[in-house]
């Protein structure tokens, strides 16, 4: 999917199982956006497939409108419009819409129910824009970083109706920033850079790859760490970084733990406090796409 000169999404490949919750997650400009829009039939890539429940998203559009909910990144409702007339046209356009008000509720969004969508703060936007999205009851939801500008508050409550869809049955992609949002909802994760899939896999699972695991102890300064090391398996490292703190990278599991602990005893070494650190799907993230800026 190319604008003019500029390659958004470059060959990007991705299926998506019905009645989970994927994350797409990657660095500003990755192509995430792109990607969603082209799903929901906003963009004509210029080669490549796209099917989504089957269906062509352009030719058969209008086929898959009432089975697809859209949350797009900004905007998305008329800007004179105001927060409630707004929901309830568009759960009227919907065979069998879920209850108006229970949603206004469920999403605490009774405050500013004549407010005009222009007037409504950026959070209180998002609110309105998932509500659209899934008012109409679809089968499969497009959510571009649903809670970006949320409240913890209201970024729970998005946490907890986005598991309840998935528990009755509704495919939802989404898009965001924050990894323990993709940790906690998803069930696969898709990073994605310059516009192609660079790792996939459930959070876990990309988390504890790559990278190794750290151990962290403390005990008396200036053990010897070479020794150590050679104690302890290939490929692992040992440093002090702060007299009496130590740092094991490696492959950390019970085996490592339990060479540690004879070591220490061999050495008449009192560890005092020893800690295994697992990474995270952050650092997963920022080793596989780097830590300069975009
Ligand atoms: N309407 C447009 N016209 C021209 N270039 C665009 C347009 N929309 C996006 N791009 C470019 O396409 C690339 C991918 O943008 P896209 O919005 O898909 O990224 P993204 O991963 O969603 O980023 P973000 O995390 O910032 O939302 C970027 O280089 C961007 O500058």
């Amino acid at each position: 999917m190319r604008y003019g000169s500029v390659t958004a999404v470059d060959g990007l490949s991705l299926t998506v199982e019905p009645g989970t919750v994927t994350a797409i997650l990657g660095p500003n400009g990755a192509g995430k956006t792109t990607t969603i829009e082209t799903c929901e039939g906003f963009r004509t890539p210029q080669s490549g497939t796209v099917r989504v429940l089957g269906l062509d998203p352009i030719s058969d559009g209008r086929k898959l409108k009432p089975r697809v909910g859209v949350m797009l990144q900004s905007g998305g409702a008329w800007s004179g419009a105001r927060a409630y007339e707004m929901l309830r046209h568009i759960a009227s356009l919907h065979a069998n819409p879920l209850d108006v008000d229970a949603l206004i509720e469920r999403l605490g969004m009774q405050g500013y129910g004549t407010t005009p969508f222009r007037r409504l703060s950026g959070g209180q936007q998002q609110r309105l824009s998932l509500a659209m999205a899934i008012v109409g009851r679809p089968e499969l939801v497009f959510l571009d970083e649903p809670t970006a500008g949320l409240d913890p508050q209201a970024r729970h409550a998005t946490w907890d109706l986005v598991s309840e869809l998935r528990d009755s049955g509704v495919t939802t992609v989404l898009t965001t920033h924050f990894m323990d949002e993709a940790e906690t909802l998803s069930d696969q994760v898709h990073i994605v850079d310059a516009g192609q899939v660079i790792a996939s896999g459930t959070p876990q699972a990309l988390a504890s790859s790559g990278a190794k695991n750290t151990v962290r102890f403390t005990a008396r300064p200036g053990l010897d760490v070479v020794k150590l090391m050679h104690a302890l398996p290939h490929d692992t490292k040992v440093d002090e970084v702060s007299p009496g703190a130590y740092v094991i990278a490696g492959d950390v599991d019970p085996a490592l733990l339990a060479t540690l602990s004879a070591w220490c005893a061999g050495e008449g070494v009192l560890t005092e406090s020893v800690l295994v650190e697992r990474q995270t799907l952050e650092d997963r993230f920022l080793e596989l796409t780097g830590k300069a800026l975009r």
